[in-house]
């Protein structure tokens, strides 16, 4: 990043005038600060004690009208900081620690050499330098502030395990000296922080990066924005087997025969798929991936189903929290025999509703086709009569699409668990008619607290109340909350 340029989470820091904002990239948007660089850069505060910590995990100094903000800083820390950039329209700075001379009670060492901000550059576990009482009191205080909000009860619930949980990652491929490194993007910025002996991956993970970084290397694979460069590699992991997923700038890439051969004889390595992506763009996939060797679908056992998830798709990432999740609605929806599946993906939360229950009529609608026709599969599997139909629920009209189902299908319940940037206007207008829907009873999962907030104040101004409110630490080690708030129609 230049000088004179400081990144911030959309909404969060940094100016809020649109004139500021030079570049957007997902929640990150980079702004124009006021200072220089050798300005803010002269500015350093001196054996300050850290105050608090925000929801970022960044903790906090006020310092007049303005707070300080410095990643990787403890409250009760003693600590010089240096500040490296200011906001113009906040009264916010950025800083950095530049030396620590004592730590707070709640500092713990990160247990991986390359958790940033401490001890290297992954921002891939933000939290893991915070004891886990501050981290989760950290959560827990921004779903309370949500449900007095939204005047509900709520309640914290722990994952069993907070390191090895994770069974999937997508690795940015780069080269460091003669080695093939695996790693990810620095936060805010382009630099690549290597992830070897990565703690939050499933230890199957963890092995096959290990021996890819050094097949790959020995292969002398080119990489990132080399000619015919392997760009990303994303593994997937079941309690059985990994399926590796390369994603290449070049079909026909001279060197991609024999490094799948190769990585298909690694151990537990149970498939190979290859994807083509030589757009400039964040995204890691544009297109569909092939399975080149071996098989590509790995089975998980999710709550009561177990779920076919074919490369590419979209599946929870933490199947013990995950399932705790999906019984849990399966015992909210008790009683109710027809129940639509909103954004129902490969099928995992509403297959669940109807496991075991054959008086239950299914539909799920969903506007990946891959996916609709893998959760078509994982019913027939688990015996479960269901009707699934590629649907795009942000367009006006999208009800029409639902199978077996016109205007005036009455569902007594309605699961939704729609991607980050939360439910459609389309979908809200629907669900805003509770009356004229007939659901009694909606459940909503989310993975943020933002959308699920507006989302539910909408709800509850347009005929549904917010019974209950669970927040599940989804994602251990880091700043993600996973909601499930249940909905009752209120006449
Ligand atoms: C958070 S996932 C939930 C998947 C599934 N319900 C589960 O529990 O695993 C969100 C799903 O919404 C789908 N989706 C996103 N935008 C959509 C749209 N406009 N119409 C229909 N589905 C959409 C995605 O493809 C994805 O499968």
């Amino acid at each position: 990043m230049s000088a004179g340029h400081v990144v911030g989470r959309l909404g969060e820091a940094g100016p809020m005038s649109a004139a500021e904002v030079l570049s957007a990239a997902g929640r990150y948007v980079v702004y124009r600060v006021v200072c220089s660089k050798e300005q803010v850069m002269s500015q350093t505060l001196q054996g300050v004690e850290i105050a608090g910590l925000n929801e970022a995990f960044e903790g906090y100094v006020e310092r007049g009208e303005r707070r300080v903000l410095a990643g990787g800083a403890v409250p009760g820390d003693r600590v010089d900081l240096r500040i490296v950039a200011s906001s113009q329209h906040h009264p916010r700075d950025f800083a950095e620690v530049a030396s620590v001379h004592a730590r707070g009670a709640d500092y713990v060492e990160p247990i991986c050499a390359h958790a940033g901000p401490v001890r290297g550059r992954c921002g891939g576990c933000p939290g893991m330098h915070l004891s886990h009482d501050l981290r989760t009191e950290t959560l827990q205080r921004r779903v309370a502030q949500l449900a007095e909000r939204l005047g509900c009860e709520w309640s914290w619930h722990e994952a069993p395990a907070h390191l090895g949980y994770r069974n999937r990652s997508n690795f940015v491929v780069t080269r460091q000296g003669a080695l093939v490194v695996l790693g990810s993007y620095a936060p805010r910025s382009q630099e690549i922080s290597a992830m070897a002996g990565c703690q939050v991956v499933q230890p199957a993970i963890a092995r096959v990066h290990g021996e890819l970084e050094a097949l790959l290397s020995a292969l002398k694979v080119p990489v990132g924005e080399e000619e015919e460069g392997l760009r990303w590699v994303s593994l997937r992991a079941s309690a059985q087997a990994v399926v590796v997923e390369l994603v290449v700038r070049d079909a026909l890439a001279s060197w991609l025969d024999a490094a799948v051969v190769a990585i298909a004889a690694v151990e537990g390595v149970q498939g190979v798929a290859i994807t083509v992506n030589a757009r400039d763009t964040n995204a890691i996939r544009v297109q569909d991936s092939q399975v080149v060797q071996g098989k590509g679908r790995i089975w998980e056992r999710y709550g009561e189903v177990e779920l076919g998830i074919d490369p590419g798709a979209f599946a929870q990432l933490n199947v013990a929290v995950a399932s705790a999740m999906y019984r849990q609605v399966a015992r909210w929806a008790e009683g109710a025999q027809v129940v639509w599946d909103l954004y129902c993906g490969i099928g995992g939360l509403g297959l669940n509703v109807a496991a075991r229950r054959p008086e239950v009529r299914l539909f799920g609608a969903e506007s990946v086709p891959a996916a609709i026709a893998s959760a078509r599969e994982n019913a027939a599997r688990a015996g479960i009569k269901a009707r699934y139909a590629v649907v795009d629920l942000g367009k006006e009209g999208w009800r029409e699409g639902c199978p077996g189902e016109g205007p005036q299908a009455r569902p007594e319940l309605i699961v939704v668990n729609p991607p980050r940037k939360g439910l459609s206007r389309a979908v809200r207008q629907v669900l805003g008619a509770p009356q004229a829907l007939g659901a009694s009873t909606l459940i909503y999962m989310s993975c943020d607290v933002s959308s699920f907030g507006r989302d539910a104040a909408e709800l509850q101004e347009r005929g549904w109340v917010l019974r209950e409110l669970q927040a599940h630490d989804m994602l251990p080690q880091t700043t993600h909350v996973e909601l499930l708030g249940r909905f009752e129609r209120s006449s």
